[in-house]
């Protein structure tokens, strides 16, 4: 399939499908610091997130990935602007609320695998729906871990895991309750080129057959190219999207962007 690039309308909450987006971010901002300090990390950025599809958000370091990913999630509040998780504005919600809502609404996985070391892989992977007082749903976990490819590895401990199994297990817990979204924070970042590899494909299938939506951050063109949508940012703005991308085509954008 060829790449397309299509320049974001600006104050258009487009989705690439133009179904209900799962997550719509309209004219966020968010200024770090204030006075002659201040930064504009996010500049009234608007933008929907398309569910069941696979979005990759890039651009140069410092353009405002991590923000505009934490600000989606729930994770850190705008200066202005609202986010929607669905029909609910996260935005006004008070911080129990937003808490409730990340726990069982959002998936995350960080660069960092954030496993327990003393449990194993499957106590781990169903720890958050304990913690919630949720039951699993057996049939919804077995294809998760099935399709992360870890169901004989089920009794390990971390340790005994490699890195990229490890970062499997955190992958498989973020779906495990069956999560609106899943956010992914350079969740390679730490895996080498093979193990990476493994997990981006993962990612894939959940979107494919399982019609998980996620969006992830990452630096990696090769990382981007698994995704259904790549977002651009420059300078606290979504300044392009592009759709099947392929890493010749976003590597040639991001030297564009001047990364
Ligand atoms: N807590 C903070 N306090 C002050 N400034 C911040 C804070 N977090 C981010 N920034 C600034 O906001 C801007 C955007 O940061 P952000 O981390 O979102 O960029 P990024 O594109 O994810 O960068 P990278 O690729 O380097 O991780 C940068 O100029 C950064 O220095």
């Amino acid at each position: 399939m060829t790449s397309t690039i299509t320049t974001t309308v600006p104050g258009h909450p487009g989705t690439a499908t133009g179904a209900q987006p799962a997550a719509r971010a309209d004219h966020l901002t968010k200024v770090y610091g204030a006075g002659e300090a201040a930064v504009a990390a996010l500049d009234d950025v608007t933008v929907g997130i398309d569910r069941g599809r696979f979005t990759a958000i890039m651009g140069p370091s410092g353009s405002g990935k991590s923000t505009l990913l934490h600000l989606l999630a729930g994770l850190d509040r705008p200066s202005s602007g609202t986010v929607h998780l669905g029909d609910t504005e996260i935005t006004s919600l008070g911080d129990k609320a937003l808490t409730i809502l990340r726990r069982d609404r959002i998936g995350f996985i960080f660069q960092s695998f954030n496993l327990l070391p003393t449990m194993t892989a499957a106590e781990n992977i169903v720890l958050p729906m304990r913690i919630a007082g949720r039951r699993p749903d057996p049939h919804w976990v077995a294809s998760v871990v099935d399709t992360v490819g870890l169901t004989d590895r089920l009794g390990h401990r971390p340790a005994q895991l490699s890195g990229g199994q490890q970062q499997r297990v955190a992958a498989a817990r973020a779906l495990a309750s069956r999560p609106e979204i899943v956010f992914a924070d350079e969740p390679t970042g730490a895996l080498d080129s093979r193990s990476g590899a493994e997990l981006l494909r993962f990612l894939r299938t959940a979107v494919d057959d399982l019609g998980q939506t996620v969006v992830m951050v990452t630096h990696d063109p090769a990382a981007a190219c698994y995704a259904d949508r790549v977002l651009f940012l420059a300078d606290g703005h979504v300044v392009d999207e592009m759709h099947s991308p392929s890493a010749d085509a976003v590597l040639d954008y991001m030297k564009h962007l001047g990364d």
